[in-house]
This record gives structure tokens, C-alpha cells and sequence, in this order.
């Protein structure tokens, strides 16, 4: 017996719009959601109206071209199963595909048709607790978006990789080929890695200090920036006639000694058509924020609230205005989860039917690992209150562990509340409404001071996404805040960053 699901998904709301002129359609099954859905015209008629015909807001000034307003950024972050930590069970979640790369590419070239800046991937190096409960495996970064590159051709690659457990010469290397295989298309997400359980992989003791990973990762981005320099541009000749292939005189061994690094160089590849690869950071706490300050040119970061987002943005472009760095050379990208309904009532099901697939045991895993406290046989629906977490240890200097205490301080919730809402987008923001009311919010951060762009994380794939390409980002493209083509072909060139000059062209102008 087909299941009815009353609550309306996506194509009961396209339904609803028919509903708008009086032609009611019988049950339709949903492609997203393969659900059955019952188009309840009567009732629908008036919603239909209010929602479905977009309030206008203010259009931008038309002397103001799209091009010269400053633009949107707008990454899909691919998690394997969704965001959302029950999202693999949702139906229509495509749970058996999971490790096929076809289904990402798809995936990838959906977000290129939608004009998106870039796809985004996370990483750890480790196996995270209770997978048993949460498709968290992960998907190499590098690997993954290579074959990503061969099926797209604009939409930036943007590779998670660990300053803590990596080389420079070969990380160097690997995003080096990235950028080369995709015509200039590659992003590197530095992050120090917080997770204590991946030190053991790596042959060491113990996690080093947070403190300690911030210097590493600054000596490792110096170092693969030299290396990423160490051929000039004019380097490679490949004059078949006289058969010089490479001026070596411009190929320049970097000779790094350091604390962390020894490092002879030059790179065994060619600089690349971006000249080095976008630098992203995750990492938000006093010494995540300095050194996002210094070297990032985009920065991932997880609010709750837009005052945070505002002084967290206000901080950064001070930071590094104060390097003598240009600020808007500073895209800060916070993640936003949405749950998108024909009606702020459907979305709001919507988000409850994912919390309903929770299975508790990895939610209070995962608030262990961020919070040093074990909730399990806590009573779900008691108040958790700040000083329950005692044994936050070295984590309470991490950015994660202060969202989650900012969270319990300001909203006092119980248990069950709070992993519901941990649940969503692990801390990042969760926005359930209307197509409108998101693109509202996203419009507020936006020009409200505490947003660049968004690094955007649907519950479930694809028809988390697929909703949010075709119902949120139009409005935005109508509202004169996001491209409605692309007008470059690198991930700088989306971004609207400059291609880095090489240190060695910087010495020899300064020299000359
Ligand atoms: C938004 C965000 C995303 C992150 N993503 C990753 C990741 O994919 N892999 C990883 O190893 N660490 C990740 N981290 C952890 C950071 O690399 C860092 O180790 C941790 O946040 C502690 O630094 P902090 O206190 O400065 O945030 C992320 C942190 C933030 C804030």
C-alpha cells in the first residue's frame, strides 16, 4: 500500500502552485523524495498565493550593474549522505550511492549549472567514533575532486587538507596537480585538525597542543607558498626547435631550515595557471583568526547567530587590514544548513523529520569529542546547563567547544534539544523556511556585515541541494546579488582574488 506522506515536498509544492489556478492534480510521486504527496488545494489555494508569489525586495539600484555590486559567494560543501547526521537514512537520500563517483559529479555539475563558486570537501584523517550510526567515512579530498574536475569545466575544487598530518612537498605537489588538472580551478582548506583521535595514525604519542598546531600550520603554509613560487612563471619553455624545455635559471631551490620543516625544493612541477591555489581556512579561535588573518583568502567558520558572524567578520577584516592585506582579498564563508518548504510550517516538518532519525548514541558521541563531557544515560529531556562541561580540557580554547557553550548559555536547552540542534550541520547555522525567508537571511548576513558568500550544506543529497539550486538561488540572482553567469575561469577569478605574484618576480620589482 503506497504510503501517503501528508506533508508536502517538492513537487506537491510545484503542485500547490498549480493549486494556485484552480486545477488540482491528483497524487504525484515525488522525484526527490520519491514520497507520494497529496496536493490539499482547498486549504493551499491562500498559502499558494502568500508564498508562492515572491514578495519583491528592493531590486539592486539599476545604475548599479550586477558585475560591478559586490557578489555572492556560494560553495556546496559535499558531505557523504548530507549534512545533516541522519541524512543518509532520509528517503530519497540515495544512500547506496554513497561511494559512486558518478553520483558527485552529477552533484558537482548541477552546482556548476547554478553558477556556484566551487564544490568544498572536508577531511579528517581519522575514523570518527560510532560510524556505526552516520555515513561520517570520508571521501579524500584530492582524489575525489579530480575526477569532479574531469566532469565539470568552471566550478571551483576546494580540498580539505591537515597542516598537522601532512608534508608540505607533498601537499604541495598534490594541489600543484590539482590546479594544473583542472585548468585553475583549486582551492586548499587549511585546518590544524582538532580530532584527538588522529594523532595515532600519524605515529605520534600524543595530539599536539592547539597552540603548537597553529605554529606548524604557519611555517607549513610558508613553506609550500615558496614551493608553490620556486618556478617563475616563464620558467617553462618547451622550445621543441632548440630544445630547451626549462630555464633552470628560474627554477629556484627554496632551501627551507626550520623549526617544524626542512625543506630543499624547488617543487618537481611547474607553477600553476592560478599560481597557487586558493588559500581557505577553517579555524576559528584567537590563534585560528590570526592566522586566517595572515594567510587566508577565504575563511570556512560556523556561527549560530548574526551578531557573532558580524564581530567574528568585523575581527577578521581588521586583522588583516592590519597586515596591510586588502580585506575584501578576505572572503569569510560561514556555513548555512537549509530546510526549504512551501510554507515556514512544511519546512519546520521538514527539519523535524530528519531529527526523528537521529540515533542518540552518535549524537552524544559527537558532543563528547567536542566537549570532553560523556552525556550517554543522561536523561534526554533534562536541561543541560554550562557547568556540565567540566571536562573540556585543552578543547576550550577550540572554537567548536565555544559555539556549543554559547549555544547552552544562550537557549538553555536539554540534551535532546541541543543534539538536535548539533544534529543539523554540526554548529553551523540552520535555516528552515520558504524559499524567500532563506534567501532573506542569506541577504542579511550578507549586507549586514557578517557574510562574504556561504558554504552551503543541504541536510540531504541531492534533493536537498536540488531545492536550494532551483528555488533560493534564483531569488537571489533576481535580487542582483549572485552571478547569473560565470565571468572567469579560475576559482580566483570567481572569487575576485588576484593571481599571487611569485616572491621571486616580488624580489626582482622591488629589486629592481
Ligand atoms: C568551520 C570549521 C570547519 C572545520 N573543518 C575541518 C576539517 O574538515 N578537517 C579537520 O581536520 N579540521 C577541521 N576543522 C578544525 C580546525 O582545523 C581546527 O583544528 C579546530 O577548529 C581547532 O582550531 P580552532 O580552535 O581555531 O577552531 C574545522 C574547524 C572549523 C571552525
Amino acid at each position: 500500500m503506497t504510503k501517503f506522506i501528508v506533508f508536502l515536498s517538492w513537487t506537491g509544492w510545484r503542485l500547490a502552485e498549480a493549486c494556485r489556478v484552480g486545477a488540482c492534480h491528483p497524487a504525484a510521486a515525488d522525484p526527490v523524495s520519491r514520497m507520494r504527496v497529496v496536493c490539499l488545494c482547498p486549504t493551499r489555494r491562500s498559502t499558494a498565493r502568500r508564498v508562492l508569489s515572491p514578495r519583491s525586495r528592493p531590486m539592486a539600484a539599476n545604475s548599479e550593474s550586477a558585475a560591478a555590486r559586490r557578489q555572492l559567494v556560494l560553495n556546496l560543501f559535499i558531505y557523504p549522505g548530507g549534512h545533516h547526521e541522519a541524512g543518509w537514512r532520509y528517503p530519497g537520500a540515495s544512500a547506496e550511492r554513497l561511494l559512486d563517483i558518478t553520483f558527485y559529479q552529477d552533484l558537482a555539475r548541477s552546482a556548476e549549472a547554478a553558477k556556484l563558486d566551487a564544490v568544498f570537501f572536508a577531511d579528517g584523517p581519522a575514523l570518527v567514533d560510532n560510524i556505526r550510526y552516520a555515513s561520517r567515512f570520508r571521501l579524500e579530498p584530492l582524489t575525489w575532486l579530480s575526477a569532479i574536475a574531469a566532469a565539470t569545466h568552471h566550478i571551483g575544487l576546494i580540498g580539505t587538507a591537515s597542516t598537522t598530518y601532512y608534508e608540505p612537498y607533498n601537499l604541495a605537489r598534490l594541489f600543484a596537480s590539482l590546479d594544473h588538472l583542472s585548468g585553475g580551478r583549486a582551492g586548499w582548506n587549511i585546518v590544524t585538525t582538532a580530532v584527538p583521535q588522529a594523532s595515532g595514525n600519524f605515529g605520534l604519542s600524543e595530539t599536539p597542543s592547539h597552540a603548537e598546531r597553529y605554529a606548524r600550520a604557519s611555517e607549513f603554509v610558508d613553506v609550500v607558498t615558496k614551493l608553490w613560487d620556486s618556478w617563475e612563471d616563464e620558467a617553462l619553455v618547451v622550445d621543441t626547435a632548440s630544445g630547451l624545455f626549462a630555464d633552470d635559471t628560474k627554477i629556484h631551490p627554496i632551501e627551507h631550515v626550520g623549526r617544524h620543516y626542512r625543506v630543499k625544493g624547488a617543487l618537481n612541477t611547474p607553477r600553476t595557471p592560478q599560481g597557487r591555489p586558493v588559500y581557505v581556512q577553517a579555524g576559528s579561535s584567537d590563534d585560528g583568526r590570526s592566522f586566517a588573518a595572515r594567510y587566508a583568502e577565504a575563511i570556512f567558520t560556523a556561527h549560530q547567530t548574526l551578531p557573532s558572524a558580524q564581530a567574528f567578520y568585523a575581527d577578521i577584516k581588521r586583522q588583516a587590514a592590519s597586515l596591510g592585506r586588502r580585506p575584501e582579498h578576505v572572503k569569510i564563508l560561514p556555513g548555512i544548513s537549509p530546510y526549504i518548504g512551501s510554507t515556514e510550517v512544511e519546512a519546520q516538518r521538514l527539519y523535524e523529520a530528519f531529527n526523528d532519525l537521529i540515533q542518540p548514541e552518535y549524537s552524544l558521541t559527537q558532543l563528547r569529542q567536542i566537549t570532553g563531557t560523556d552525556f550517554t544515560g543522561h536523561d534526554l529531556d533534562a536541561r543541560v546547563t554550562p557547568d556540565a562541561f567540566q571536562n573540556a580540557g585543552p578543547r576550550a580554547v577550540a572554537s567548536r567547544y565555544q559555539l556549543v557553550l554559547d549555544i547552552v548559555t544562550r537557549e538553555k536547552p536539554t540534551l535532546r534539544q541541543l543534539i538536535h540542534r548539533l544534529a543539523g550541520a554540526r554548529g553551523h547555522y540552520v535555516s528552515v523556511g520558504t524559499p524567500e525567508k532563506i534567501a532573506d537571511e542569506i541577504q542579511t548576513w550578507f549586507e549586514g556585515g557578517a557574510a562574504d558568500g556561504f558554504n552551503v550544506m543541504p541536510p540531504w543529497y541531492r534533493g536537498g541541494f536540488d531545492l536550494f539550486a532551483s528555488e533560493v538561488v534564483p531569488i537571489l540572482r533576481k535580487r542582483g546579488l549572485f552571478r547569473s553567469e560565470y565571468t572567469g575561469k579560475t576559482l580566483r577569478e570567481h572569487f575576485g582574488l588576484p593571481r599571487p605574484e611569485s616572491l621571486y618576480a616580488q624580489t626582482a620589482r622591488a629589486s629592481a
